[in-house]
């Protein structure tokens, strides 16, 4: 049997579009309900599978009101907004939708974030707690493979991995969030392996670490003689990637300016070289931040537009701290990964050893403690590893062999962690590290990923 929506939308020629697209898509559309009192009727009458719902209405309640009593009844929402103030938009969210879909209607976008929709609706319902799980093997060995590249076994990253491999397959965008060095690329990787654009390239873009006049050549490319200096005919990043997928990394970093080109590669999948055409690209966008959008759209350095059309598919990558029964499977890993490598025969780690990498709060997260355990294989010699350096007292002060001057390296580094711990773990902007360092933000971040933060 189709699947019954209803739209609750009081702007006609709107609601009239979005119904032409979905009955279009084979869906049942119950009439069109104008205010929240009109759709309570119609409810009581017939249970949609699925609500639309506009958050400005007639009457004098709101979509957000009807979200309530709808998500009282376990009936989905999705809903349908034009660019609302910030705190509109955190009233909506609270509410719990399964998305929000922004005006004009495209179809392309309206039916990607229904099936978005069912998907999650289905995994709300789901009552074992082990169907949530992606399982370990399947007949597609591209999957088996690069699944075992992702290493965890707590709930939290299970969960995203079986969301992950929803979406894959799909053209919606993924906005991947999380604190630095929590696997945001090795998902986006994830990702484009998994899709059918695998055959097609995977260009990964650093936004942080471009020099902000060279963004936009880098991006969108520029015909030779465009400005001074483009001696030679530039194909950008996008252009490169057609067929494939882009992944840009700190998305919060690009320019105002860029947002609005940028969201024209979104929306129209289309790009503008500098002192060239218009043309087309067929690609996919992945994008990653450490970053919270919310704030940078509330500040005004982020486009409210280009925010709701990059967070259809949001993915959240927790903080090791936050999944400390991954810390022994992923050290193991990186012990397997890594021992043969250097010539060493090490089979494991001593109980010692693994109290401490479970108790301490890895602050640069799966990175830290890769090159921690890269260290610990070169320095170790015997087949067990018996000693590691996590960072704090226990490593700076006394040992039994009396006061033990910190290298360089060791300095630099707890001085980059007191830095962060100081900005609440901020990297750029405004009462960032960077700032406070007195360094530019894309040199503290590859720091960063030299010391293993
Ligand atoms: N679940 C995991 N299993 C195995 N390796 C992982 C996992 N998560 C992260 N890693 C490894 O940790 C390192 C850091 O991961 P990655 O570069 O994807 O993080 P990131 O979130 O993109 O960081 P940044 O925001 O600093 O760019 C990589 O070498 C990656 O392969």
């Amino acid at each position: 049997m189709e699947d019954t929506l209803l739209i609750v939308e009081d702007q006609f020629i709107e609601a009239n579009n979005l119904k032409i697209i979905l009955l279009k898509a084979d869906y049942h559309v119950l009439p069109i309900a104008r205010s929240v009192d009109d759709a309570l009727a119609i409810i009581d009458r017939q249970v949609p599978d699925l609500v639309l719902l506009d958050i400005f209405l007639k009457g004098e309640r709101t979509g957000i009101d009807l979200a309530h009593i709808l998500k009282a009844r376990g009936i989905a929402f999705v809903y349908l907004s034009a660019n609302s103030d910030k705190s509109v938009f955190t009233a909506a969210k609270m509410t719990g939708p399964y998305g929000f879909l922004i005006k004009p209607f495209r179809e392309r976008d309206v039916l990607a974030m229904l099936d978005i929709a069912w998907y999650h609706h289905s995994q709300k319902v789901m009552v074992k707690d082990n169907e949530a799980k992606p399982k370990k093997t399947s007949n597609n060995p591209v999957r088996d493979r690069e699944l075992k590249k992702i290493v965890g076994e707590s709930g939290a990253i299970q969960a995203l991995l079986k969301n992950v491999e929803t979406v894959a397959d799909t053209n919606v965008p993924v906005l991947l969030l999380g604190e630095s060095g929590t696997g945001k690329e090795l998902i986006a990787k994830f990702i484009h392996e998994l899709s059918e654009r695998r055959s097609g390239k995977l260009i990964v873009v650093d936004c942080a670490a471009m020099p902000p006049h060279l963004v936009e050549s880098e991006l969108f490319g520029h015909e030779k003689g465009s400005f001074t200096g483009a001696t030679e005919k530039r194909i950008g990043k996008f252009e490169q990637a057609d067929g494939g997928t882009v992944f840009l990394d700190e998305i919060g970093e690009l320019p105002l300016d860029l947002q609005v080109k940028f969201l024209r590669v979104l929306q129209e999948m289309e790009i503008e070289p500098i002192g060239g055409k218009r043309k087309k690209v067929n690609i996919r966008i992945l994008a990653a931040t450490n970053r919270n959008l919310e704030e940078e759209m509330a500040n005004g350095r982020f486009r409210m537009d280009l925010y709701y059309r990059l967070n259809i598919f949001p993915i959240n990558l927790p903080a090791l701290r936050d999944r400390k029964s991954d810390i022994m499977p992923l050290a193991v890993y990186f012990l397997e990964m890594n021992a043969a490598k250097f010539g060493k025969n090490i089979t494991g780690f001593s109980d010692e050893v693994r109290q401490t990498l479970t108790h301490y709060d890895w602050p640069g997260n799966v990175r830290e403690l890769e090159n921690l355990i890269i260290r610990a294989i070169l320095l170790c010699h015997g087949n067990q590893i018996g000693e590691v350096q996590v960072p704090g007292p226990s490593v700076t002060g006394e040992t039994s062999k009396g006061l033990r001057v910190k290298t360089m390296t060791e300095s630099e580094r707890d001085h980059i962690l007191a830095a962060l711990r100081q900005c609440n773990w901020k990297i750029y902007g405004p009462g960032g590290a960077a700032e406070l360092l007195a360094i530019n933000g894309s040199t503290l971040k590859s720091r960063m990923k030299k010391l293993g933060i």
